[in-house]
């Protein structure tokens, strides 16, 4: 990683890739480069293409048209070295009825190669607020845990891009402020980051770009501040009452 961000090069890079299904342009061609250390979110209204530009991103889908390259290579999930670079918290929950939360979580530092599993294991337990639920299973978690059991998913094994679909969704307040804490945590740690979200909150909070999607295209693009100058119609999320919200304003 290092002779690639000494070179400036991306760690991802997608050129003009859009995706359609069937007649349907879920997302016209555009431009992305992710760099490590760097966070770029992807907002908009529902359905404005930001997860399907999150699955190419870490090929879970293809592109229609254009390339998505990382470091070089197709972004394939099925590539070892991807699956093993790659980090995703997605908007798809899938997990075994049968194996606790410290299993799920065990399984995967196994998968991954961890050192001192057990001790990191602890670690993004106690963080993601799981520690009491370790030994619970998911269908006894609340839809805010199960929240937290993606994210520590994620978290518990090695990455160099970290790709999250809407990881404020169902977190109370603090979690959401602990959120941004740990994704500047990523980023100092030279984890690129790509999200998509609601919450223009934590798009100020972490982001170095955001990227404004409506029906698939790209409205808007550029540092966090350009979501100040867009009209709010046009970018709230379905959250997008908390761009207003004052204490006690009923959220
Ligand atoms: N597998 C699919 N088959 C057909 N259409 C799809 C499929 N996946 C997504 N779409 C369509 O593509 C468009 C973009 O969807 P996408 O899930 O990327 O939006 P989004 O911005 O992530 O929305 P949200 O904020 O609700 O998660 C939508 O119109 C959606 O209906």
């Amino acid at each position: 990683m290092a002779e690639t961000e000494e070179n400036g090069e991306p760690l991802l890079r997608l050129s003009e890739v859009s995706r359609s299904y069937g007649e349907r342009k879920a997302l016209h061609p555009l431009d992305l480069e992710l760099f490590p250390g760097a966070c770029t979110a992807l907002f908009g209204h529902n359905g404005s293409g930001k997860s399907t530009l999150l699955r190419i991103a870490c090929g879970r889908d293809r592109p229609t048209t254009g390339t998505a390259l990382f470091e070089g290579r197709p972004v394939d999930e099925d590539d070892p070295e991807v699956r093993a670079r790659v980090a995703v918290a997605g908007d798809t929950v899938a997990f075994y009825p049968d194996l606790t939360v410290r299993e799920h979580l065990e399984l995967i530092t196994v998968a991954h190669g961890v050192a001192d599993a057990d001790l990191w294991l602890d670690q993004v337990l106690a963080d993601r607020r799981l520690a009491g639920h370790a030994d619970q299973l998911p269908s006894a978690l609340s839809s805010g845990q199960t929240q937290a059991l993606q994210l520590a998913a994620a978290l518990v094994r090695p990455r160099d891009l970290l790709v999250l679909d809407e990881p404020e969704q169902r977190l109370d307040p603090s979690a959401r402020t602990g959120l941004a804490e740990l994704l500047r945590g990523e980023k100092a740690d030279g984890v690129a980051v790509l999200l998509a979200t609601h919450q223009p909150e934590l798009v100020h909070a972490v982001a170095d770009h955001v990227v404004v999607l409506e029906d698939g295209k790209v409205l808007a693009r550029g540092a966090p501040d350009v979501l100040d100058g867009l009209d709010a119609a046009n970018v709230d999320g379905p959250s997008g009452g908390e761009r207003a919200a004052t204490p006690g304003g009923g959220r």
